[in-house]
């Protein structure tokens, strides 16, 4: 569903999540509201959520999770946009080992680790901090790791127009460590590409950059 706004100050998101209501996310009624859920899941668990430990908890975890959700507000498209450069350079960009915290649309528990992107400019670069931010964009809502590593490719193409995107995500989740099946050293690693990306060369440049030990 595209969502489109011009009624308040909101800045604008990206459109197309799906069923997405926008919301005034630290509106102090709307933290009350969700404080009361996380008070009544405490009792729930069996908790006493009026013992002085857990008085201000349930608005701690209120304000926690709209923080972790955050990137619904943001439109990464805006976020290239307000720093594209023109500039004839025209080899691999990549920028390696970004820190990744999202979490999993199943379970909503955290999932994290690194996420390696790079483009061939086409006549445009871009901001360098500019890739972090919109793979926080992208990251700081409900996920699968698939679709966050899509999503970062999709953006980058779409925008900058360049000759080829490569994402490559390598991430641990919680809801295959601290519960369920109980893995605690799988590592999951998903990959994305574009133009010249899919050609064996440029990928495995990219992919022996990434693995590079020089930063
Ligand atoms: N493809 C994909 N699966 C994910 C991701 N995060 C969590 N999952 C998986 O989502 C699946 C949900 O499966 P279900 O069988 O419905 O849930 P469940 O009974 O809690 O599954 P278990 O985790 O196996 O106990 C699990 O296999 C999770 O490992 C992700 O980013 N991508
Ligand atoms: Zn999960």
């Amino acid at each position: 569903m595209h969502q489109h706004d011009d009624d308040d100050n909101l800045p604008d998101r990206d459109a197309g999540i799906e069923g997405y209501q926008k919301i005034d996310r630290y509106n102090p009624e709307l933290i009350e509201s969700l404080s009361g859920h996380y008070h009544e899941v405490l009792k729930q668990i069996g908790e006493n959520p009026e013992r002085e430990g857990l008085l201000k908890t349930p608005e701690r975890v209120a304000k926690a999770l709209m923080y972790l959700t955050h990137g619904y507000d943001l439109d990464a498209q805006q976020i290239l946009k307000s720093a594209m450069f023109k500039e004839e350079y025209s080899q691999m960009v990549v920028v390696k080992d970004i820190e990744v915290y999202s979490m999993c649309e199943h379970h909503m528990l955290p999932f994290f680790g690194k996420a390696h992107v790079a483009y061939i400019p086409n006549g445009h670069v871009v901001g360098l901090s500019k890739i972090p931010r919109i793979v926080d964009v992208f990251a700081r809502r409900l996920q699968v790791q698939e679709r966050l590593t899509n999503e970062i490719r999709d953006c980058i193409q779409d925008t900058l127009n360049p000759i080829g995107v490569g994402v490559v995500i390598e991430c641990r989740h919680l809801c295959m460590s601290m519960r369920g099946v109980q893995k605690q050293n799988s590592v999951t690693t998903t990959s994305a590409f574009t133009g010249a990306f899919l050609m064996d060369k440029t990928r495995t440049e990219f992919l022996n950059l990434i693995s590079s030990k020089l930063s």
